[in-house]
This record gives structure tokens, C-alpha cells and sequence, in this order.
């Protein structure tokens, strides 16, 4: 599903953020990212997505060599991954529904096409009946579930995470991952960066550690292992 073998990234600014990376995730796995700011997690998981172009090594997702893809097959290279950040980014000045339908109109879905799947992926993380409100009126966990929303509309294979609880309380925080956990277990593979302890050390499921751009620890059923 996602495979990567002694990847390298260095910045235009000399920063080496991946300094010799090697993995592999399997389809339906659900892994955490974890390590100190700066290490290399928002690099490493960028690169799965390319939006950031690895300085040598080989990236395979979902059967495609990422290294090899051209810009112009990029759009539909992504259309298979759903990326979800703290920060949400949605359009400000579009609806809920306009929000998630986006990516289908882009795909020139049909009208009534749109307006079951936009209905089902909201009903799946918990706004239904939301539609017609813009973002700024959603809460912050709402805001994030509709992010995921737009993540998951094209039934994506692969779903990656930075830091998506990183600008919400605990609780609101629990809320997002039951969404996720939902969203794995109708398999699809997700990758995770988070600071968050309580959830790497509660859902006990697959941890990557990263640390000046390498992996330092790789378990299967992990804990954070941070303090602070
Ligand atoms: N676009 C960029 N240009 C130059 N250097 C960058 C760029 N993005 C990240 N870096 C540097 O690369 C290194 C790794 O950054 P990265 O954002 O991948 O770390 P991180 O583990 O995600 O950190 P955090 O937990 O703070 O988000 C850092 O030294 C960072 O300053």
C-alpha cells in the first residue's frame, strides 16, 4: 500500500528533514507518527501524498512509483489519498455541502450522485443536517469532521493525518478519532502524525517513531513514549 526504501529529503535551505528512511504499510493498518517537533513527521507524511518531492529514494502508493509521477498525473494520483490537517483548511466562504462536494463536481459526478455521497460521508462523521452552514459557524470538532468529510468523499484508499486533533480539547479530540476508527474499519489505511499521548498510548495500535528524519522505533502495538 505504501512503501518507502532509503528515502532522502533535503530542503532547498540545506535542512536534511529525512535522512534515510525505510517502511512499509500494509492495506487497513492504522499507524501513528510520533516524535519531537522538527523531526521529520509532517516531511515524512507529505511525501506519501507529494506534495513534498523526496531528494532520492523510492515512494510506492497504491501501486504507483510517486518518484516517477509527472505533475500534470499528481491531481489524479491524489484523488485515491485523503489528507486531513490541524488547521482543517476548508473554503471559508463555501458551505458544509459545497465543502465535501468539491472534489466530486471536479470529477463531473452527477448532480444527484453528489448529493447521496455528500449526504452519507456527512451522516458517517456526525453532521448530518449541517449542510448549509459555513464554516466559521461549525465548531472546531466540527469543522474537523467535515474536513474529514471532504478527506473521504472519493472513498479514498489511503487516509493521512497531520496532527488532526492538534487545535482541539481532549474530548472533541476523542470525538475525531471515533471517526477515524470508523472510517479504518470500512479499510482504509490510515497514517497519523500526532503530539497526542493519550490517544497513541489509549488505542494501542501500530507506532512509527521519528527522530531527526529516521525511524527509531517501529512497534505494533506502541505507546507514544515521549514525555512532556
Ligand atoms: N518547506 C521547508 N523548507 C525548509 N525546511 C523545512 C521545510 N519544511 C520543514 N522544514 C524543516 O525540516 C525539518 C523537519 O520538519 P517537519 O515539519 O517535517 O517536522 P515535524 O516532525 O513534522 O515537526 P512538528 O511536530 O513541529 O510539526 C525541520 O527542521 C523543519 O524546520
Amino acid at each position: 500500500m505504501i512503501e518507502m526504501k532509503d528515502v532522502y529529503k533535503t530542503y532547498p535551505n540545506g535542512v536534511k528533514a529525512i535522512d534515510g528512511l525505510t517502511v512499509k504499510v500494509n492495506k487497513g493498518e492504522f499507524v501513528y507518527v510520533v516524535g519531537p517537533s522538527g523531526a521529520g513527521k509532517s516531511t515524512f507524511i507529505k511525501m506519501m501524498y507529494r506534495e513534498e518531492k523526496a531528494s532520492s529514494g523510492y515512494i510506492m502508493v497504491n501501486g504507483q512509483n510517486v518518484g516517477e509521477l509527472k505533475n500534470r498525473e499528481v491531481p489524479v494520483f491524489r484523488r485515491n489519498i485523503g489528507v486531513v490537517f490541524q488547521d482543517f483548511k476548508l473554503l471559508p466562504k463555501l458551505t458544509a455541502f459545497e465543502n465535501v462536494a468539491f472534489a466530486l463536481e471536479v470529477i463531473e459526478a452527477e448532480k444527484d450522485v453528489i448529493k447521496q455521497r455528500v449526504k452519507e460521508v456527512l451522516e458517517l462523521v456526525g453532521i448530518q443536517g449541517r449542510e448549509d452552514a459555513l464554516p466559521a459557524e461549525l465548531s472546531g470538532g466540527e469543522q474537523q469532521r467535515l474536513s474529514i468529510a471532504r478527506a473521504i468523499i472519493n472513498n479514498p484508499k489511503v487516509l493521512i493525518a497531520d496532527e488532526p486533533t492538534g487545535n482541539l480539547d481532549p474530548e472533541t479530540s476523542w470525538g475525531i478519532m471515533d471517526v477515524l476508527e470508523k472510517i479504518n474499519k470500512n479499510g482504509t489505511t490510515i497514517v497519523m502524525a500526532t503530539h497526542n499521548r493519550d490517544i497513541v498510548n489509549t488505542m494501542k495500535k501500530r507506532v512509527i517513531a521519528v527522530e531527526d528524519g529516521k525511524i527509531i522505533r517501529d512497534e505494533v502495538r506502541g505507546e507514544y513514549g515521549y514525555e512532556g
